[in-house]
């Protein structure tokens, strides 16, 4: 079993920073990853997510900065260190005439020992057929291929990011499922996702970057991120005067639109904070639909950005 024996962090990064050209991908980035954890790194496009993981990899080379990866910095101990990971890359690129069986067996050189059955096992799993050329499978498919060779030798840590791109909703479940199996069994999983709502499924911890900083930093309940919502709603038998009054001592409202459209009151509104006065005012009245919608990250990384400056 591949639990991290070492009790120190499964990652640790200090002072990392990335600098292309004239451009700071990275920018003086420190974090930890204690073993064991679901940890979810969280940003908007451009953020420097796959640009930290690479490094973690040596896929690519720190400007400046300390990266320790299971307590080993990843540019001395190369193909040893490599086999205690399982990685998928952001820009997986798999092509060729070769089977995703051959393929497999390449990746196994990389990974090391693989237990024979894994991969038709968690090929089944995902749905993903070993025995085509890779070049004829869809992207999705691609995907999964990449999912099974980072699981498959059931590594201490998985670097995995944003491996859900491609992948339907059911695909996607599967995936998390992993994810929490893979923690269950003591394996430390560094998940990178532009989209909120699977990281708060599954991340213990989570940092925000943007802009090549850590914007927000903690466990996914108290980052509150998704405090903010933007509501819709149709109410019927009322007035738009009624409504209104409902609503004007809710201070948690924001953009309140609320108007008659099609013999009923249409209110559109972003609660910011406690969705629950909101329900409340709503339920004197005859509730006909309801949705409310997660902003996307974009919008919540900009709102915490305003509130929390750029400290980490
Ligand atoms: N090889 C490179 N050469 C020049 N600039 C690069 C290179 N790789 C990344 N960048 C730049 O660094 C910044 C961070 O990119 P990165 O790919 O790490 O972001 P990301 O958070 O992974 O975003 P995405 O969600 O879009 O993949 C971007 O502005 C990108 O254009």
């Amino acid at each position: 079993m591949c639990t991290s024996e070492s009790a120190g962090p499964a990652v640790e990064v200090r002072g990392l920073s990335k600098r292309f050209g004239r451009h700071l991908a990275v920018d003086d980035l420190t974090l930890t990853v204690a073993p064991g954890v679901v940890f979810g790194l969280i940003g908007p496009n451009g953020a420097g997510k796959t640009t930290t993981l690479r490094m973690l990899l040596d896929v690519i080379r720190p400007t400046a900065g300390v990266v320790r990866v299971l307590g080993q910095d990843p540019r001395r101990v190369g193909p040893a260190l490599r086999r205690r990971i399982g990685y998928v890359p952001g820009d997986l690129r798999l092509d060729g005439r070769v089977t995703g069986r051959r393929l497999l067996a390449f990746y196994a050189g990389v990974s090391g020992g693989v237990r024979s059955g894994e991969a038709d096992a968690l090929a089944e799993r995902l749905g993903v057929e070993l025995d085509r050329p890779v070049r004829t499978l869809s992207k999705g498919n691609r995907q999964k291929l990449g999912l099974v060779q980072a699981f498959w030798h059931r590594p201490e840590l998985l670097v995995l990011d944003e491996p859900t791109s491609g992948l339907d909703p059911l695909l996607q479940r599967e995936f998390l499922a992993l994810v929490r199996e893979a923690r269950d069994a003591g394996q430390t999983v560094l998940l990178s996702s532009h989209v909120l709502s699977e990281l708060q499924q599954v991340a213990d911890e989570i940092v925000v970057l943007a802009h090549g900083r850590v914007v927000a930093e903690g466990d996914v309940a108290s980052l509150r991120l998704s405090t903010v919502r933007h509501v819709q709603v149709g109410l019927g038998d009322t007035s738009v005067e009624a409504v209104q009054a409902a609503l004007a001592p809710i201070g948690t409202l924001r953009e309140v639109d609320v108007r008659e459209q099609g013999g009923a009151v249409r209110v559109s509104a972003t609660a910011d904070g406690e969705i629950d006065p909101l329900v409340k005012a709503l339920a004197r009245f005859r509730v006909l639909d309801l949705s409310a919608q997660e902003p996307d990250l974009e919008e919540s990384v900009l709102r915490l950005y305003g509130q929390e400056g750029t400290g980490g």
